[in-house]
């Protein structure tokens, strides 16, 4: 009896995914270094679109990289002694985290997954960077045969996929493409790889389906694909990621990743929200502070700050009105602003926030605690 994972065809490019060797020429090709470093290694994308993205997210945690030329691969970031920024395509920075070349680096979730293929020494440092947002989806054409088949089931039960005339998947993705299907018992699939524009393929007459990463869904829309409901592989947005090798083995690697991680938290945190300070008269400091908590959106990051506004009449310094500051969430600064005034709030004033330095962020006890530290 064939297993699932015979059933499902691989070409023979997936031999060249997974090794690193080609025995045909006899030639090797080996990946990793052991060259003797004391500098620590932060490995950047070094184009496509995460690299500016990236460089733009770092420079809002005062982490500039100064790179002189973009065509230079190497750059420091001043902040932080003994780091080391090497600019790589983001597949090999999985590749050279796992080598031990790099000892952290920023990639897509999804990059990380295919190249990383689950290896236990890439650990996340931050999963949610906020940027590089897409999914890993199959796609199939909206015409034709697939008219009206809108899921995964659906695609799996077409009697046209046989052992000999298998579904034909074009994907770059070579390793989750495959364990998708075998982890969802779909037999009877073929995949073929190309680096780009894959949404060609089904209209080329190449392949039957495509999974690729979709963020607007307009390259889909633009070629006749649709989605699938049980289709998405995954859900990607740029990460922190370290070798926990690194972390443990090599000097300042984990001191460094705790002041990357403090610092991007604290800026991404920031980021969602806004100061409000408003001007509010009142009896006393708590009769002003309870009355800001009777409002649901008002509370604050731990309750409002209430400080009395001294004024002096009749030669009297006395306080008849109190300044209150408070953070509220950037999509309800609206109904805040709102509530304030129906206490009595006036004069109220919106900056951005920059920061938001928690005692203890709770990514740092995840990782010491992967980390088994
Ligand atoms: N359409 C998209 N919208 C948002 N993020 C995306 C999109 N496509 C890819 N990404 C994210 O950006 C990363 C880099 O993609 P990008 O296309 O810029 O580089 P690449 O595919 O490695 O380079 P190239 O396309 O030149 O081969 C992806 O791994 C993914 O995490
Ligand atoms: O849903 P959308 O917003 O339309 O984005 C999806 C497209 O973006 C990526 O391609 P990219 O622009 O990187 O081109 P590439 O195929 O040359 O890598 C991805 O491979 C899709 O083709
Ligand atoms: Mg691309």
């Amino acid at each position: 009896m064939l297993t699932m994972m015979s059933q499902i065809r691989l070409p023979l490019y997936c031999c060249y995914a997974s090794s690193t060797s080609i025995s045909e020429t006899h030639h090797q090709v080996l990946n990793g270094n052991t060259v003797s470093r004391q500098e620590i290694r932060l490995g950047l994308p070094s184009k496509g679109r995460m690299s500016s993205d990236t460089l733009d997210l770092l420079k809002d945690c005062q982490l500039s990289v100064k790179q002189v030329n973009p065509r230079q691969y190497v750059a420091q970031i001043p902040q932080i002694s003994n780091l080391e920024v090497w600019f790589q395509r983001p597949k090999d920075i999985v590749r050279k985290l796992l080598s031990g070349d790099l000892d952290l680096g920023i990639v897509g979730l999804d990059v990380l997954t295919e190249f990383g293929q689950g290896n236990e020494d890439l650990i996340v440092v931050h999963e949610a960077l906020e940027y590089g947002d897409c999914r890993l989806s199959i796609a199939i054409p909206q015409y034709g045969i697939f008219e009206n088949v809108n899921s995964l089931e659906e695609l799996a039960k077409m009697p046209q996929w046989t052992e000999d005339k298998p579904l034909r998947v074009a994907t770059g993705f070579t390793y989750l493409g495959p364990k998708f299907m075998k982890d969802n018992g779909i037999k009877h699939v073929a995949f073929s790889t190309a680096d780009g524009a894959l949404e060609a393929a089904p209209a080329m007459g190449i392949a039957d389906a495509i999974l690729d990463l979709v963020s607007s869904g307009t390259t889909l829309k633009e070629n006749n694909l649709k989605e699938i409901e049980g289709g998405t592989v995954l859900e990607s947005q740029a990460a922190l990621v370290a070798s926990r090798r690194s972390m443990i083995g090599r000097k300042g690697v984990l001191e460094t990743t705790h002041e990357m991680l403090e610092r991007l938290e604290a800026h991404l945190r920031a980021m969602g929200q806004f100061t409000v300070v408003a001007n509010m008269r009142g009896s006393s400091a708590e009769e002003v502070a309870e009355r800001v908590l009777s409002q649901p959106s008002l509370a604050g990051l731990q309750g409002p700050t209430v400080s009395p506004v001294f004024c002096k009449r009749d030669g009297k310094v006395s306080a008849d009105y109190y300044a209150i500051v408070i953070c509220v969430p950037k999509k309800a600064l609206y109904k805040s602003i709102q509530q304030l005034r129906a206490i009595g709030g006036s004069g109220v004033l919106v900056s951005p926030l920059t920061y938001i330095f928690d005692e203890e962020t709770p990514r740092w006890r995840q990782l010491l605690s992967k980390l088994g530290l």
